[in-house]
């Protein structure tokens, strides 16, 4: 039904503006809706496949009569505003974003899902042949396991079966070519894939305990790593290593100090990222040219960094790598040994190998030169940790007498679903062309649909699982994909105000501990408690005052009875321009809260200063997750909540939230949600990709890159809508909100390629 009952006034869905319905949703959840007939409450529906509508959520209403008489009662009438919701005395059809697939009877600007259509006719592909039957593999499969000697490269597309090609040529090696099980040396890219391979090769008749105990089965790190302790053991103690972002965030804030860098301000993680992508690169402090002042002060920094862990005797996950390196390019005759032990080479991933990795790879395959590497160009993401795609593009040319084995049959997705990933990945220009074929098709095609806004691609995608795991599907079965971890905030929100198991592997900080967030919340804060230390804490630091003033605060404050934030009239130890916009400001804050929470974030904005901050040390080397985004992507979240202090408690609340889900053990059974990058590898029946939109996936960065003529950046962005994609099994959804950030946003140009056909 379109109609229901708000605070003791009929609501009409066509009449209520798009940016409403997600206000409405929330009471709906709360239960202050209800029928107009009956009056029991009532939610509201806002889903994939349909319009929005209220639904009755119990099963006992004899309501349908009564209500279409009274819906084409209020169709005619009009309304202006119920509670907090603003509803338009004149409907207007296109709502100010573009509209392919509208129709006129339910919510402004509402756009029916649509299918790819652009699929060529599926044909069935016959695979294998008798001879092999035993290992369940087909004919390619077959040529990658056995040839067990020389330099191969299987080229691998998509769910073709690496995972089982790379098991099944060890099981294959170890029991019918008897090789010793101590001589092969099988690298992964992740400790989940080592463990998964083990699992498997477990599984393989004629694979003793023995075998799998003395096979070398691990990550570049692990690996190394033992070499290291085995022959430096004194020089790489497990404790000194530097295991956490914060202990090498540490050394180098320090350094920073020296250097007069301000510790608060400065976007530290993008800082170590760099160094380690020069590390990786083996490109000591000395050898690294910097191009602009950002890099010269992360190449003083590096140099820094690397004289605190000797003089310390730390070391960190890349030194593992280039201390394996030194080991053995110093040491000839170790090397001569390793190249000996291991006589047989596998490498998974290989497209994203990197600089060091490659480079001892190549010293131990030297000799023997049986060194088999498995993977997919299309697939490599990992560029801007080091990874370097060549190396995988031009083995050949490096070894010259390799040979090349393509996997093309997918068997993991249906037809419509590998097309639809043809057709985007065929735009690459820098790729191998290799034409991935699926084993199976079905006749659902993937899906593309229109949310208002990110609240409502999360409500639609929460109500889509929660309605397949009432008819039967695992949590399990799905997964949420996103390009960075800031868009994972409203999903976030809305499962866990559902009931459903979810997962959420945090790399980063949670959207509401971000730098230009928590600045931007301190404002909010102090205007309801001005006493508030930690709010304080980040006012100075958006204000450029030292942290040490925080102690003259506190003695103000005492000495004038008043609050801390009044005390920051009386700061006399700062800039002279600094009171004057002390003085001028802090009267604002007592504004603030008797403003709405989106209209409290403009003003703090605009009226308060922080677009100076966020300007001055928002983007700081930060190509990625920029402060003037965090701050659009807060206002969003905040669009829900009409008073500040709502909106606050709900902050804290989802902190809380995001706190205990870390320390939380993964339950097997849970609908994951996850950045694309680690979605490589892995399969889920149902995935769904977030913001499917110019600025998201395609990144900003990469298109600014496309501007400035450099178009690599562009191409990995489409290698990971292709990982996303080809991550189906059985359905995908693809979802293209109408706006970003409070913007219009654009469909992207990737979308535009699934929808044509190569
Ligand atoms: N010969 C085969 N017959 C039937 N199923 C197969 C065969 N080979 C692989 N599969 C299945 O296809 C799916 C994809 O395999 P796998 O995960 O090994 O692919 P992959 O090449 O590693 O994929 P990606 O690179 O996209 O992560 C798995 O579910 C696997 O069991």
């Amino acid at each position: 039904m379109k109609i229901a009952l708000y605070k003791d006034q009929m609501i009409h869905l066509t009449k209520i503006e798009r940016d409403q319905l997600q206000k409405i949703f929330l009471a709906s959840q709360r239960g202050e809706l209800s029928c107009p007939c009956c009056h029991q409450s009532v939610k509201l529906k806002i889903s994939i496949h349909e319009p929005p509508l209220f639904i009755h959520p119990s099963q006992t209403f004899n309501c349908d009569e009564a209500i279409k008489a009274l819906e084409e009662k209020h169709e005619a009438t009009v309304n202006h505003s119920v509670g907090s919701f603003t509803l338009p005395s004149k409907r207007e059809i296109n709502g100010g974003v573009a509209m392919l697939h509208k129709t006129n009877d339910t919510v402004t600007g509402w756009k029916n899902p649509y299918e790819i259509r652009s699929i060529p006719p599926f044909k069935n592909h016959q695979t294998s042949s008798s001879e092999h039957k035993k290992y369940d593999v087909d004919d390619s499969q077959w040529e990658a396991i056995s040839t067990t000697e020389g330099p191969l490269l299987v080229l691998a597309g998509a769910g073709s079966g690496k995972t089982r090609v790379l098991t099944t040529r060890t099981a294959y090696m170890l029991t019918e070519k008897k090789i010793a099980s101590n001589r092969l040396l099988l690298v992964t890219f992740t400790t989940k894939a080592a463990k998964e391979m083990k699992k498997r090769m477990a599984s393989f008749s004629g694979i003793t305990e023995r075998d799998l105990q003395t096979l070398v089965v691990g990550t570049f790190h692990s690996i190394f790593y033992k070499m290291l302790m085995h022959h430096q053991g004194a020089l790489w103690q497990p404790n000194k290593l530097l295991k956490s972002d914060w202990q090498r965030e540490q050394i180098i804030k320090e350094a920073s100090r020296e250097l007069g860098i301000d510790e608060k301000e400065f976007a530290f993680d993008q800082a170590l990222s760099q160094i380690s992508y020069w590390k990786n690169h083996i490109l000591k402090p000395s050898k690294v040219r910097a191009e602009t002042d950002w890099d010269e002060k992360v190449k003083i920094l590096y140099e820094r960094y690397e004289q605190t862990k000797q003089a310390t005797q730390h070391f960190d996950f890349d030194d593992m790598l280039l201390g394996c390196y030194e080991l053995l390019i110093d040491n000839a005759s170790l090397l001569e040994k390793y190249q000996q032990r291991f006589s047989y080479i596998l490498v998974d991933e290989f497209q994203d190998i990197n600089k060091v990795q490659y480079e001892i790879i190549s010293l131990l395959a030297k000799k023997t030169q049986n060194l088999c590497v498995v993977g997919d160009d299309d697939q490599s993401i990992y560029s801007f940790r080091g990874s370097d795609p060549s190396y995988i593009l031009n083995f050949e040319t490096d070894f010259p007498k390799a040979k090349i084995v393509t996997l093309n049959c997918n068997y993991r997705s249906h037809h419509s679903i590998v097309s639809s990933a043809t057709n985007v990945i065929t735009n690459n220009k820098k790729r191998k062309t290799k034409k991935v074929v699926a084993m199976t098709e079905n006749m659902k095609r993937p899906l593309q649909f229109y949310p208002f806004d990110e609240e409502e691609e999360a409500t639609m995608i929460v109500t889509d699982i929660k309605e397949k795991i009432e008819n039967g599907a695992r949590p399990r079965d799905f997964v949420i994909l996103y390009r960075t971890n800031s868009s994972a905030r409203a999903i976030f929100e809305r499962l866990v105000a559902s009931s459903l198991p979810f997962y959420l592997e945090q790399d980063g900080e949670a959207f509401y501990r971000r730098r230009t967030v928590r600045k931007a919340l301190a404002y909010l804060k102090l205007s309801l408690y001005p006493d508030d230390q930690e709010a304080i804490k980040e006012l100075l630091g958006a204000m450029f005052i030292k942290q040490s003033s925080l102690r003259d605060l506190k003695a103000l404050s005492i000495l004038h009875d008043c609050s801390l934030l009044e005390a920051m009239t009386k700061l006399t130890d700062i800039q002279v321009f600094q009171q004057k916009k002390i003085k001028k400001m802090i009267p604002l804050f007592k504004q603030l809260r008797n403003f709405s929470a989106v209209e409290a974030l403009e003003w703090v904005e605009k009226e308060m200063g922080l677009s100076d901050y966020i300007k001055k040390n928002g983007n700081e080397g930060n190509v990625i997750d920029k402060g003037s985004d965090d701050l659009r992507d807060l206002k969003v979240a905040a669009a829900s909540h009409d008073r500040v202090s709502d909106f606050l408690i709900h902050v804290d609340h989802m902190i809380a939230k995001s706190k205990e889900l870390k320390g939380r053990p993964e339950n097997e059974d849970s609908i994951q949600l996850m950045t694309v990058h680690r979605a490589k590898g892995l399969e889920f029946k149902t995935v769904y990709i977030l913001s499917a939109v110019e600025g998201s996936l395609p990144h900003d960065y990469s298109l600014e890159a496309y501007r400035e003529g450099d178009l690599t950046p562009l191409e990995e962005e489409r290698r990971l809508m292709y990982v996303a994609v080809t991550r189906a099994m059985e359905n995908l959804y693809i979802s293209i909100p109408q706006k970003r950030r409070g913007k219009r946003a654009h469909p992207s140009r990737f979308i535009r390629e699934m929808n044509t056909m190569i």
